[in-house]
């Protein structure tokens, strides 16, 4: 598990000190997808490069299974930095290097054999399915190879943390779905707990058991990825169901319905048959006033308004909450107008 608490770190710049990070909290635990999102200058590369140790942070901790990480130095300093792989924005590997040199890079000062560090480096391209690539200089591949070639040179000392940094920017979807895949592989293949800084919400979405929401240098939002989509005005949760937020005026209630509420339905079963059952259960007519749905990794998410007609509307209502809907009443109805 990582533990970040309170963590600080300010830039100076010409036009005086910039807080990047302004006391920031979190837990992440182990083999868990992390995203870190927000806007540009919400502090994302300034969180990974402290926790990656290659910015120290003004203030705060930083705990790895229980060690202190911060504030080390020398010898412990580096053997902490191998436990931590890093994958920087843009563009990182040696030019001058074939695909399997700059994986090896991180090996060299490690106590290893040159066979040991051969299969190391076999291992890791066939990880990231680059194997028929290992001659290659990074200028003969396409910037999707880059980018995976780069999550191979960052899991090369086995770390148990895995920093990524806006890994999919810039990239069309069939490329991001690439590199997302080789990332899900290396947490379901070697158990590395994996922060994603992105701005994408589709990384969230495919990859991420929990998230972030970072603004100027503070944590505004945080949980897991399946209980925020739920919450009623969380910002990430909004940003996963773009459909239903085109939907939300449709929350309010219209005429002819005796209850209207947004209702978030989890899994197959759910999201298949749920407000079938409900409504021929207890004979009430339901209608879809807007929303959508989504996948998060492999769990299909749908978040409707729905409106409800007939005697037993809120009984239909309770039913689905017994059933793991989660649902959030539209507010009271006060003579056709809605009530503050
Ligand atoms: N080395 C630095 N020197 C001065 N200011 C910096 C430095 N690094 C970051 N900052 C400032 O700290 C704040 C947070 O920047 P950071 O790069 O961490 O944000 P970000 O969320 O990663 O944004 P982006 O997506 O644009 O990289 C910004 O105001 C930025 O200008």
């Amino acid at each position: 598990m990582i533990t970040l608490e309170n963590l600080t770190k300010s830039f100076q710049q010409n036009k005086g000190s910039v807080r990047a990070l302004d006391g920031v909290s979190l837990e992440i635990q182990q083999a868990a997808v992390c995203g870190v999102v927000g806007p540009a200058g919400a502090g994302k590369t300034t969180l990974l490069r402290c926790l990656g140790l290659l910015d120290r942070s003004d203030g705060g901790s930083i705990r790895m299974e229980g060690a202190e990480l911060s504030g080390l130095d020398g010898r412990d300093l580096r053997a902490a930095r191998r436990r931590i792989g890093v994958v920087p924005q843009g563009d990182s590997l040696l030019r001058q290097r074939t695909v399997a040199g700059n994986v090896a890079l991180p090996l060299e000062s490690a106590d290893l054999s040159a066979s040991q560090r051969r299969a190391r480096v076999a291992e890791l391209l066939d990880l990231v399915g680059l194997t028929d690539k290992a001659p290659v200089y990074p200028d003969q591949l396409s910037e999707g190879q880059r980018r995976r070639a780069a999550v191979a040179q960052a899991l090369a000392t086995r770390p148990s943390v895995l920093l990524a940094d806006e890994p999919t920017a810039e990239l069309d979807p069939a490329t991001t779905d690439a590199v997302l895949t080789v990332l899900d592989r290396a947490r379901s293949e070697l158990g590395v707990t994996i922060l994603v800084a992105t701005e994408d919400t589709a990384v969230v979405r495919r990859l991420a058991d929990d998230v972030v929401v970072l603004d100027r240098g503070n944590v505004v939002e945080q949980g897991k990825v399946l209980d925020l989509v739920s919450e009623p005005g969380s910002r990430i949760g909004s940003a996963l169901f773009p459909a239903a937020d085109q939907g939300r005026s449709a929350t309010q209630p219209g005429r002819g319905h005796d209850v209207v509420a947004e209702v978030v339905l989890t899994g197959f079963a759910a999201v298949g048959a749920l407000l079938p059952e409900a409504s021929s259960r207890f004979d009430v007519e339901l209608s879809i006033l807007g929303g959508g749905m989504t996948r998060l990794g492999d769990t299909p998410v749908a978040k409707f308004s729905i409106g409800l007609s007939g005697e037993r509307s809120e009984s239909a209502l309770k039913w689905m909450i017994d059933h793991d809907a989660q649902v959030h009443r539209a507010p009271a109805r006060v003579d056709g107008v809605v009530a503050a």
